[in-house]
């Protein structure tokens, strides 16, 4: 073990937290990865080997699987929490219990919490005595992790601490951190490219050009910072990592489950089914559910998310929204609308 190793827990055993958990252990440092008891039939079991989640990857052998969450929180330098976003808050809460306020606790988990439009770095701030909270986002695809293919990420925090910690427990020559201190910036741009990702995947199934592909993905770009800039988010953050790039990596590539699910419902599949067998998460269906909604509180110009929304909730025709998208509200359709120098200069949540 190297002689700067932490003790490191990782809360949620699915392929992301598995994959965070191959990296740290990678890197010399204690891991325990924590899961709940319905779990560990099949991957205490299979860990060292193959994950039910990342089958084939050769995961780093040093992991320490654990059902008992204590045993992974009480005496960790750092915590990692990979909990898909709607059993989130109640993970959080049991293991607030035995946290103190020195711990580092970050969340990799891109989603929004239903209970007041809660981001996951906020229910680990009102549910838990830790002072030093972080958010960990970009183009992260957890096969490729697992598979230790060159990748980048940022983490993200208004406390130095959580940045240094996080860059040298993380860091290592195939998985490369950036830090950010746009928390929230970051954070809505791993919640809000899951949307994207399913228009994405629609227009992949329906064989659209690549002038298509380009619109889609720029237009997606341009309407996920306005709304995280009217939240408090930095524009300029979704220029980096966890913005476009995040935005790119899951709107092109196959191994996205929400890509996975609009490229499903294009060929016209019912969406009830498609989770059932999806055989992970995709955040972006619940997160369209209430993005439209804050944006119709907040009053933000989001065609693409209402548009899905309709697709996916209302029943519409994708036919008919693809129509509208390209024939409606000419006049407020400028290519940028984003809070002037002013706001910029003030940035803060609301
Ligand atoms: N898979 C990926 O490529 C990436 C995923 N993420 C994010 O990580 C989060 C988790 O996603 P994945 O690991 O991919 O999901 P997954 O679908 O592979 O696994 C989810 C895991 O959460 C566990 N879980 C569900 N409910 C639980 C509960 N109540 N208590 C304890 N554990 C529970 C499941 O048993 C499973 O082990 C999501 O928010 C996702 O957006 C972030 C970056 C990349
Ligand atoms: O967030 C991801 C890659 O950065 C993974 O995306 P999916 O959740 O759509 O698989």
């Amino acid at each position: 073990m190297n002689s700067d190793a932490k003790k490191v827990a990782v809360l949620g055993g699915g392929s992301f937290g598995t994959s965070i958990a191959n990296i740290l252990a990678d890197n010399g440092h204690q891991v325990r990865l924590w899961m709940r008891n319905q779990d560990t039939v099949h991957d205490i079991a299979t860990i060292h080997e193959n994950t039910r989640y990342l089958p084939g990857k050769k995961l780093n052998p040093s992991i320490i699987p654990t059902t008992c969450l204590e045993t992974a929180v009480v005496s960790a330098d750092l915590l990692f929490v990979a909990i898909p976003s709607k059993a989130f808050q109640s993970v959080v809460r049991d293991a607030a219990q035995w946290l103190n306020e020195d711990q580092i606790l970050v969340s990799t988990t891109k989603g929004i919490g239903e209970d007041g439009f809660k981001l996951m770095s906020q229910i680990l701030e009102e549910n838990t005595p830790c002072k030093y909270i972080g958010v960990l986002s970009g183009p992260n695809l957890a096969k490729e992790v697992a598979e230790r293919t060159l990748t980048g990420s940022v983490i993200a925090s208004e406390h130095e601490e959580v940045r240094l910690a996080v860059q040298q427990t993380l860091s290592c020559g195939y998985f490369r951190v950036y830090a950010n201190s746009d928390r929230f910036g970051v954070e809505l741009g791993g919640a809000l490219k899951n949307i994207y990702a399913i228009a994405s995947g629609m227009a992949a199934a329906l064989g659209m050009g690549e002038n298509t592909k380009s619109m889609l993905i720029t237009r997606s770009l341009a309407e996920m910072s306005r709304f995280a800039a009217r939240l408090g988010g930095n524009p300029m953050t979704f220029l980096g990592l966890a913005g476009v790039g995040d935005l790119f990596v899951t709107c092109t590539s196959p191994l996205s489950r929400n890509y996975q699910v609009g490229y499903a419902l294009a060929q016209g599949r019912q969406l009830e089914d498609i989770l059932a067998t999806l055989g992970g998460t995709a955040e972006g269906v619940n997160t369209i559910r209430l993005v439209k909604k804050q944006s119709e509180e907040l009053e933000v110009y989001m065609p693409l998310v209402h548009g899905l929304y309709d697709i996916l909730f209302e029943g519409k025709e994708l036919k008919d929204v693809i129509k509208k998208l390209m024939l409606g509200e000419q006049n407020s359709d400028v290519e940028f609308v984003l809070p002037g120098p002013d706001k910029l200069a003030n940035l803060k949540r609301g």
